[in-house]
């Protein structure tokens, strides 16, 4: 009897030692299976912050989510209807057809001078009116007023090269043309040469930066972390910008300038602004020799009489050199955003290369 006891014990122990065991063992897998899935979701968004699996529509999302769609066509609205104020009693005009809203230092002057060369192609006299506030005040008045009455083959030019990093330039130009029917030309270059340029600029203006201050440290903190939160670095995350004009404009408006290209093969980018105008062909190769003082660089050659234009010395000046592991860092940096810029754009530029 004792014996029979005894059994019955042992086996209950047993069973009870067996199914804790097996509790354990079965906790233990789905941690680890979790612990694995948790892992597995993280490594798959960290991957996706860092080389860019967004599709663009999460990209556009990310980085519009500060702004409210229902505010900003409220104040465009509101421009509206100052607008047409201002305007009431005025001959109806035709606005400009193409605005050149950016980038700074990417070959804007350039752009501006040789395009408006071409017979079909009447520039603004009035450069940035939709940017900074004190060219706004000039009022609608004044702005409609210098617009000629050109034949329809014809294309009327702005310049606005501060327009493309502010949003209230984007919101004025929206105002101005309710139907969105204005191109929209964007030269980027490559972000990193562009921050050089413009660093080179400051020290040559001795504005906001002292002539002593080398680029190294004009872009990193004395602890070396990079100095994102400068005017000029934000200006190069061109993603963030371009979001913001998707917003507002139709992919299809906004005509996007390989840079590079720009400064090298001037003729392959005016070509394509050419076609996007449907305006006479002009700019051929022939066209574009070496600047005999700065051989880097182009000239466009007149015409119909003899002579170039060439730009002056403020254009196309002598970079720093930079050191390899400053440009790695940097170009760690900026590969994330420059991959979200390329998705949104739906291209890739000449300078993308530098990143790979
Ligand atoms: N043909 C030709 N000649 C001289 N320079 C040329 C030319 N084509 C493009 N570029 C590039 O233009 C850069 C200056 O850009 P921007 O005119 O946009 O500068 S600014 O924003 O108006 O200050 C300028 O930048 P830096 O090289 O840093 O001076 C040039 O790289």
């Amino acid at each position: 009897m004792n014996f029979r006891k005894c059994t019955v014990f042992q086996t209950i122990a047993l069973v009870l030692i067996f199914s804790f065991m097996f509790l354990n063992v079965q906790r233990y897998i789905t941690e680890l299976l979790s612990k694995k899935e948790i892992q597995k979701v993280y490594t798959k968004n960290a991957k996706r912050n860092t080389t860019n699996d967004l599709g663009v529509n999460e990209i556009l999302e990310f980085y519009t989510r500060d702004s409210s769609i229902t505010e900003i066509e409220s104040r465009v609205q509101k421009e509206r209807n100052e607008i047409e104020k201002q305007l009431s009693g005025m001959v109806k005009k035709r606005m400009a057809d193409i605005i050149l809203v950016g980038m700074f230092k990417a070959g804007t002057t350039t752009m501006s001078l040789w395009l408006t060369t071409h017979p079909q192609i009447i520039q603004l006299r009035i450069a940035g009116y939709y940017g900074p506030n004190k060219n706004y005040a000039l009022g609608h008045v004044a702005h409609v007023a210098q617009i000629p009455n050109v034949s329809k083959d014809k294309i009327i030019y702005e310049r606005c090269t501060v327009c493309f990093t502010s949003q209230a330039a984007r919101e004025r130009i929206l105002a101005a043309y309710p139907q969105r029917d204005v191109k929209l030309l964007i030269m980027v270059r490559d972000p990193i040469e562009r921050l050089i340029s413009g660093y080179v600029q400051n020290v040559y203006q001795n504005y906001k930066v002292e002539i002593k201050e080398s680029f190294e440290e004009y872009i990193f903190y004395p602890n070396g972390t990079i100095r994102t939160d400068t005017e000029y670095f934000q200006k190069s995350f061109y993603v963030r910008h371009l979001a913001k004009w998707l917003l507002l404009f139709p992919r299809g408006n906004i005509h996007l300038v390989d840079a590079d290209t720009f400064t090298k093969k001037p003729w392959v980018e005016l070509e394509k602004i050419e076609q996007l105008l449907k305006i006479n062909h002009l700019f051929s190769e022939d066209r574009f020799p070496a600047n005999p003082e700065n051989p880097l660089f182009r000239c466009l050659a007149k015409e119909y009489t003899k002579g170039m234009y060439c730009m002056g010395h403020a254009k196309g000046r002598t970079h720093p050199d930079v050191s390899t592991e400053t440009m790695q860092k940097l170009k760690r940096y900026f590969k994330p955003y420059n991959e979200q810029f390329f998705t949104l754009a739906g291209q890739r530029f000449s300078w993308s290369s530098n990143y790979n």
